[in-house]
């Protein structure tokens, strides 16, 4: 629900002060992954409280020592969140990074500099683009984590530790795959972004960007913008909902009077020329329903992606095709062409799954990056779900660690902490 609630907040330029409002929490670990059209955040809070005075706080209750005897780690308990917003719009993250209680701690310090000690994991572009803003602003230094291994992290991590989180989309229906980790590789990761990339995955940081397409969800949403003027990205998507394609794609039929061209394969009612129509037509932009060229766009470039995933996952011999980016929204018709491009085109042989968490692959594989480097935080330490059976299918069932999601969207979860990790140790200094 939450997800939801920042989601519908994204379109709403005047919100970013309720959305603080129903996040001041405290967050112990963040990290961003700064794209080019959407940032997107995930933190990992304990709910618990900070405090203000000069004295260290009291421990949060959930910051307990590991059982094992491990006395230089904590356990933290707490959810992991996801918020995103729109790269035009930076001003609202930096305010809603500014806003919480890890900022709000530094900045009412007495110790100065122990805000610009404040380091958080931060991939895509605009980590470099922005890196500067974040300084002057927030006092807080980008560690730049490198994004094709940000991505990769991202999705084997969701595949190997979240229940319900991979799903095939055929016929309207979706169906949960749950994945065996022992039997997880190799596969194709395509990450429809604004631009797409498209990643042969071997196993953990065993990875290889094998191709990519500038015709992305970037594409989708600029020339959306201006062949339609609708003002947000989901007002585009509803818009297409409305549409029918076939009034602007030039169909077989169209050109083979009516018939199919079996010989070839090739149903009268099938595309022969995505946005063919208006060339034979004596009709303006203004003639043409802006629903029907918002379906035309929207399946001419699932469409497009659902084949050069499937010509990659060929050229490999790859069976499952992994689709994440913000561009997938998880919606019905996007899903569902890339599904029957994929199926169509590879005769079945290959399988097209989404996953729930899409957009926020880089973000996660930027979080899970803590791990490295100085070892401060360890990995996450799972914790064990029983899976829904109703919705779920098995692809090679396995027993695994899993995550629980509760019902704000969050995943619960919990982290192995050293005791001297940074961030922490700023916030417990105020
Ligand atoms: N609220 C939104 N605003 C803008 N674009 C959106 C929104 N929701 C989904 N999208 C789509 O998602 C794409 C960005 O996906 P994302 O995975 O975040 O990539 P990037 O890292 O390039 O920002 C956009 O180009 C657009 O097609
Ligand atoms: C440059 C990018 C990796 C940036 O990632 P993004 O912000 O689009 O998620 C991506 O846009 C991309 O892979 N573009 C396609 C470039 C190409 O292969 O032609």
């Amino acid at each position: 629900m939450e997800r939801k609630l920042i989601d519908e907040k994204l379109e709403n330029t005047d919100s970013s002060s309720e959305l603080i409002k129903q996040s001041a929490d405290e967050i112990s670990h963040l990290a961003i992954d700064i794209g080019g059209s959407l940032i997107k955040i995930v933190y990992f809070s304990t709910n618990s409280k900070c405090s203000t005075n000069d004295e260290a706080p009291t421990l949060p209750k959930e910051r307990q020592e590991v059982p094992n005897g491990d006395l230089n780690h904590h356990i933290l308990s707490g959810g992991l969140h996801f918020v995103k917003f729109e790269t035009s719009k930076i001003e609202d993250c930096i305010n809603f990074l500014s806003s919480k209680k890890l900022q709000q701690c530094g900045a009412q310090c007495h110790h100065s500099h122990a805000v610009d000690k404040i380091k958080i994991k931060a991939t895509g572009g605009g980590a470099f683009k922005f890196a500067d803003l974040f300084k002057e602003k927030l006092g807080i230094t980008l560690d730049k984590v490198e994004e094709m291994e940000s991505l990769v992290a991202g999705a084997n991590f969701l595949l190997k530790a979240v229940n319900h989180e991979a799903y095939t989309y055929i016929g309207g229906r979706k169906e949960y795959v749950q994945i065996d980790k022992n039997d997880l590789y190799p596969y194709l990761l395509v990450n429809i972004g604004s631009g797409v990339s498209m990643i042969k995955v071997d196993g953990d940081e065993k990875f290889q960007r094998v191709s990519g397409t500038s015709v992305g969800g970037g594409t989708f949403w600029g020339l959306g913008k201006l062949l339609t003027k609708c003002k947000s990205f989901d007002e585009l998507l509803e818009l297409s909902h409305q549409g029918n394609n076939r009034v602007i794609d030039m169909l077989v039929g169209d050109i083979y009077g009516g018939m199919d061209y079996a010989k070839i394969g090739l149903a009268s009612t099938a595309i022969a020329s995505s946005f063919g129509k208006p060339v034979s037509e004596n009709r303006e932009l203004e003639d043409y329903k802006p629903e029907d060229i918002a379906r035309s766009l929207l399946r001419m470039i699932s469409n497009n992606i659902g084949q050069i995933a499937y010509l990659n996952a060929l050229r490999f011999g790859l069976k499952r095709i992994i689709l994440g980016g913000f561009f997938i929204r998880d919606h019905a018709y996007t899903m569902d062409t890339i599904s029957v491009a994929v199926d169509f085109w590879s005769k079945g042989e290959a399988k097209a799954m989404f996953l729930r968490h899409e957009g926020f692959l880089g973000a996660l594989g930027a979080f899970m990056n803590y791990k490295d480097g100085n070892a401060d935080l360890m990995p996450l330490q799972l914790v064990e779900q029983t899976p829904k059976s109703s919705s779920c299918i098995v692809d090679r069932i396995h027993n695994s660690t899993r995550v629980h999601e509760n019902e704000s969207g969050a995943l619960d979860c919990r982290l192995r902490v050293s005791s001297s990790f940074k961030i922490y140790d700023e916030v417990k200094r105020c």
